[in-house]
């Protein structure tokens, strides 16, 4: 064979020793860094970064081979010093290794947490938690911090669903959700230089992550001692579906002798974890983002309300059925995915050696998807910077997996299994803050001066908080 004919590692930016490429994304956030870099060096790089290479996909192409056409070999996680320590040593869902343990819990995902009947079983708690929200903001005579409203609702939502009550412990769990998000954000540039152990000391990452783990522990101890107290008093009985929630169909699986690898307490811990953490954040942010470019877009929040007040005539609220109707509500849902996806770069690992595009990528490499740069590339997307939502009227793109210019819930084995769930908090909450109210900027400021910057974390939110005035439009439904 000719020199040319080995396979080569995919072309990367120039490195310095010890640092490897981080001077290329200093002071920048590591998903536009990594744009700015794949401008040069293609749709498949590898950046060093430290002493590990990372390759970074960046074109539709890559993405498929990545996500689909080389899947199985693609569906592990890179090891991750906040998986270690916060996810109980990566017994959850997201980051535990690819093999018969993270099939299982995957399944139980599928099956019992997240699936149809969870969906529909917690309607009524998302139809209770929005129209909370909405009385909570038309009572505010001041303007609204529409981020800490959100976050409050979807994390309701949430432990409604997985704790049974809204917990008694949501305020510390906020924070820490937020400390968790904020310490990842920093960590990531640490965590490059994975061989450096001195250096998660010395950046006091470690530390702050084992208190946050011993605050997670505290909280989780006490729901899961609260559902063996439920379970031993409702034993023998009955229990309706409705009435199960999550920790409890975890609690009643670990004691099911027909699991191929048996559940601890641990990774029961961990799957709450994952619960908690996925249906919070992403949500609300979410619907922050697509709230702020609804301000920026009058013409687009006008058209969406009058559909919403549409569906509403000869109703006195909004069901969730309701919503099922509101096509456009969905391709802002769609649009507000495409330009702020939560979660900007998928991370995936290769398990063994192999060749993607014609370059090597060695067993052990860490793998980023960037969903953020290809959801926005002007190659797949017209004025891809721009906030259009009727491209999705025209255009049948969906969000399942199958269009690989368009990943905001991933795809393939590891694809979200909380899509649902998520849609259907985000879908309702536009809804209602839309059919409920007029929005307004406080201080006379303008649409064109809203901070559209974004801050790097588990989940990418907006740096500055959403604050808004709000005008009620209709009266609001006194009981749901
Ligand atoms: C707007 C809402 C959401 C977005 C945009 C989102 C996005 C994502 C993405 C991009 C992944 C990685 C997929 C991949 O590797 O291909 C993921 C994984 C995951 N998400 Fe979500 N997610 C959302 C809501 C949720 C919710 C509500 C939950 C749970 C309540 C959840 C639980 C999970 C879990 C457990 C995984 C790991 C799956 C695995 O590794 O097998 N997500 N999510």
């Amino acid at each position: 064979k000719s020199e040319a004919q080995y396979p080569r590692p995919p072309p990367g930016p120039w490195r310095l020793p010890i640092i490897g490429c981080m001077h290329h994304l200093a002071g920048q956030i590591p998903f536009r860094a990594f744009r700015d870099l794949s401008l040069t060096y293609g749709g498949l790089m590898l950046v060093r970064i430290g002493q590990a290479d990372f390759a970074v996909a960046s074109s539709r192409e890559a993405a498929q081979e990545i996500l689909k056409n080389q899947d199985p070999n693609f569906a592990a996680r890179p090891e991750h010093v906040l998986a270690q320590i916060v996810a109980y040593g990566c017994s959850d869902v997201v980051f535990s290794p690819y093999g018969p343990y993270w099939k299982q819990l995957r399944n139980i995902c599928l099956v019992e947490l997240l699936g149809t009947k969870r969906i529909r079983s917690s309607a009524s708690i998302r139809e209770e938690e929005t129209l909370n929200l909405i009385r909570e903001i038309s009572t505010a005579t001041q303007p609204i911090n529409l981020r800490e409203k959100l976050l409050r609702m979807s994390n309701a939502i949430i432990s409604r669903a997985a704790i049974g009550a809204r917990s008694t412990h949501q305020e510390t769990f906020i924070s820490v959700a937020r400390e968790a998000n904020d310490v990842f954000g920093r960590l990531y540039g640490v965590d490059m230089f994975r061989s450096l152990k001195l250096l998660h000391v010395l950046s006091g990452a470690k530390f702050k992550l084992q208190r946050i783990r011993r605050r997670l522990d505290k909280i989780f101890d006490d729901i899961v001692k609260e559902h063996e107290v439920k379970a031993k008093t409702t034993k023998g009985r009955q229990v309706a579906e409705v009435e199960e929630d999550i920790v409890d169909a975890l609690l009643r699986l670990k004691d099911e002798s027909e699991l191929e690898v048996p559940m601890t307490m641990d990774g029961i811990k961990a799957v709450m974890l994952d619960m908690l953490v996925g249906g919070t954040e992403n949500s609300s942010s979410l619907v922050e983002w697509a709230m702020s470019e609804l301000m920026r877009n009058p013409k687009i929040m006008e058209q969406a309300q009058k559909e919403v007040m549409e569906e509403l005539k000869g109703k006195n609220r909004l069901q969730e059925a309701d919503v099922v109707e509101l096509n456009y509500l969905k391709s802002i849902v769609k649009e507000s995915l495409r330009l702020h996806p939560p979660l900007t770069l998928i991370p995936r690992m290769c398990r063994k050696t192999c060749e993607v595009l014609g370059y090597e990528i060695e067993a052990g490499t860490p793998v980023f998807v960037n969903a953020w740069a290809i959801n926005r590339d002007p190659r797949y997307w017209e004025e891809a910077e721009s906030f259009r939502p009727e491209r999705f009227e025209v255009k049948s793109i969906d969000f399942k997996g199958a269009n690989f210019e368009y990943l905001p819930f991933g795809a393939g084995r590891r694809i979200c299994p909380g899509m649902g769930f998520g849609l259907a908090t985000i879908y309702l909450s536009l809804a209602q803050l839309l059919l409920y109210f007029d929005w307004k900027l406080p201080d006379g400021r303008k649409p064109e001066e809203l901070d559209m910057s974004e801050t790097f974390g588990v989940t990418v939110t907006k740096k500055t908080e959403l604050k808004l005035l709000a005008t009620p439009r209709i009266p609001i439904p006194s009981t749901v």
